[in-house]
């Protein structure tokens, strides 16, 4: 883990756009295509906003979710919509976007469906971005959700799970951890003193308080950079 801090926010949107881009175009150079993995939450949207004006071959790109709420595409709290309002624009309207909420009534009955979807994707994702909750979750891996350890199971052999959070609104589509650890690369984005302070507590020793993100930054195996600014 190597932790990347900026003076302000926006120099830090410019330089992990910068830093996606390349990694999708050498992808693009190496295999003719690459594959972006992204999150809600209200951190990335001026991120999408300068992503989406970055000349790439956005067509050779495929986008998806770490993870959806169950709600209906056109609802406010839907990741789909959101990175269709600040992402898929501009010259990032080129990229083929692979959403995860489909017509199933809940999340469980909508995961083969997901895990279909996911599987169709170039894989290894060639870039996970991710935020974090200052209760440690990522993506939809809460703390206390019952799925967590189904969800956090290296050997679960699936790349997503339905997630029914205890402490947010809505069930959830989640990749899990084994999906997210199968990236080339993994970006965690976050702002702010709060979430400074969270991610100090996820990475210090000790009892180990359920934070999921700490699977991720405690992890050798996949580079990953976290990308702070106040
Ligand atoms: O859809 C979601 O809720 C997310 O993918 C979630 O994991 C998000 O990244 C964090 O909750 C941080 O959200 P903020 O950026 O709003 O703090």
């Amino acid at each position: 883990m190597e932790l990347r801090t900026f003076l302000d926010r926006q120099t830090l949107v410019n330089e992990l756009a910068e830093h996606i881009a390349a990694a999708l175009s050498a992808s693009i150079a190496a295999h003719g295509r690459a594959s972006l993995v992204v999150s809600g939450g209200s951190t990335p949207v001026p991120l999408f906003e300068r992503l989406s004006n970055i000349e790439l071959s956005w067509q050779k790109v495929v986008i998806t979710l770490a993870d959806e709420r169950w709600v209906e595409p056109t609802s406010s709290d839907s990741n789909e919509a959101l990175v269709r309002r600040h992402l898929l624009q501009n010259r990032a309207a080129d990229a083929i976007f692979v959403g995860l909420k489909n017509a199933a009534a809940t999340a469980e009955e909508g995961e083969a469906e997901c895990e279909d979807r996911l599987n169709d994707i170039p894989q290894p994702f060639t870039v996970v971005i991710l935020g974090m909750g200052n209760d440690g979750h990522t993506a939809s891996l809460f703390p206390c959700a019952a799925q967590l350890a189904h969800a956090t199971d290296m050997h679960c052999g699936k790349l997503c799970t339905a997630v029914r959070p205890q402490t947010a609104p809505h069930q959830r589509m989640s990749l899990t951890l084994p999906a997210i650890l199968s990236a080339k690369e993994i970006l965690l984005h976050i702002t702010g003193a709060d979430k400074k302070a969270v991610l100090e507590k996820a990475l210090a020793d000790g009892p180990s308080e359920t934070m999921p993100i700490r699977f991720i930054l405690r992890q050798q195996t996949v580079p990953m950079l976290v990308y702070w600014a106040e």
